[in-house]
């Protein structure tokens, strides 16, 4: 079992019971994570006789090569910081992960908006959605992976540059997979953490978690809100298509079919840029 700490959480039970019903009893099980749980109860799931722990550290660790910041800034302010970023860095390969699948499709379209290569991955996109997705940022015809932690686990990318965490994740180990999509096999990445005023505990259960103080991400702020107006106009557009892509959704599932996705939604973008002539 890849990923056993989450695989045997709850929420995969069923499946977990159907695999083990058809499976061999006499087996070998090995389980892998880089947080792999200690908590007996989850571990029986696996149904393990003997088992042997190997582990490379005893510690939750993050790479050497890997430069980790954070960022602490009022929450409103979010857009336009990760949108001064990801101007700084251009260039870079980006994940940035958000904590929700409405806010992964906003803030795919408002960077869209504002001419990123922007793309969204969640689990509302059915699955080959999620694999175009995946493509199109694996081929580098897209620069940014905006994504729920549906990608946080198990994706090798070699070329992501620079994790962003702009919902800093709830549970904080999380950020240990969330990071490790980058600087992957000895190669280099940057991990860059918003803290707003609500993310404080959160964070320092991070830091715990890690061992580490982060340093803070440097900013210019004056320059950073010389792009206001247009992430404001961006965010506006975004909010429009988001509600035009749910109205279309509605009517498309009453219909049977799949939800859409920012891809589809260009058109109504178009739209917009039209209307906005007049
Ligand atoms: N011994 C090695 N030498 C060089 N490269 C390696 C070696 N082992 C693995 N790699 C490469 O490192 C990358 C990461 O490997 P892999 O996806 O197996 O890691 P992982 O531990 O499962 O990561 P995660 O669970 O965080 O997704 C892959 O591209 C793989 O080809």
């Amino acid at each position: 079992m890849d990923e056993a700490d989450r695989i045997l959480n709850m929420d995969f039970e069923e499946e977990v019971d159907k695999i083990l019903k058809v499976i061999p009893r006499e087996r070998n099980t090995y389980l892998y994570s880089a947080t792999m749980t200690k908590k007996v109860a989850k571990l029986q799931r696996a149904s393990l006789r003997d088992p042997v722990k190997v582990e490379v550290s005893s510690k939750y660790q993050t790479v050497d090569k890997l430069q980790q910041s954070y960022l602490f800034i009022p929450l409103k302010h979010k857009d336009v910081f990760l949108v001064y970023i990801l101007n700084e860095l251009a260039g870079n390969s980006f994940m940035v992960f958000c904590s929700t699948c409405a806010n992964t499709q906003r803030v795919a379209l408002m960077l869209r908006n504002l001419g990123m290569t922007a793309i969204p991955l969640h689990g509302q996109l059915s699955q080959a959605k999620r694999l175009g997705a995946l493509n199109k940022f694996k081929s580098k015809n897209r620069s940014i992976l905006i994504a729920t932690d549906v990608a946080s686990r198990g994706l090798d990318i070699p070329h992501v540059d620079v994790v962003i965490n702009l919902d800093i994740p709830t549970h904080s180990k999380d950020y240990i997979h969330r990071v490790g999509r980058t600087a992957r096999a000895g190669r280099s990445g940057k991990a860059i953490t918003f803290v707003s005023q609500y993310d404080v505990e959160l964070y320092q259960r991070i830091e715990h978690l890690i061992g580490k103080k982060l340093p803070l991400y440097k900013t210019e702020e004056q320059e950073v809100m010389l792009l206001m107006e247009r992430v404001t106009e961006a965010q506006r557009f975004a909010k429009l298509e988001m509600n035009e892509t749910m109205g279309r959704g509605k009517k498309r599932q009453n219909k049977g079919d799949d939800a859409d996705d920012t891809e589809e939604s260009l058109g109504v973008q178009k739209k917009f840029r039209k209307k906005k002539k007049y």
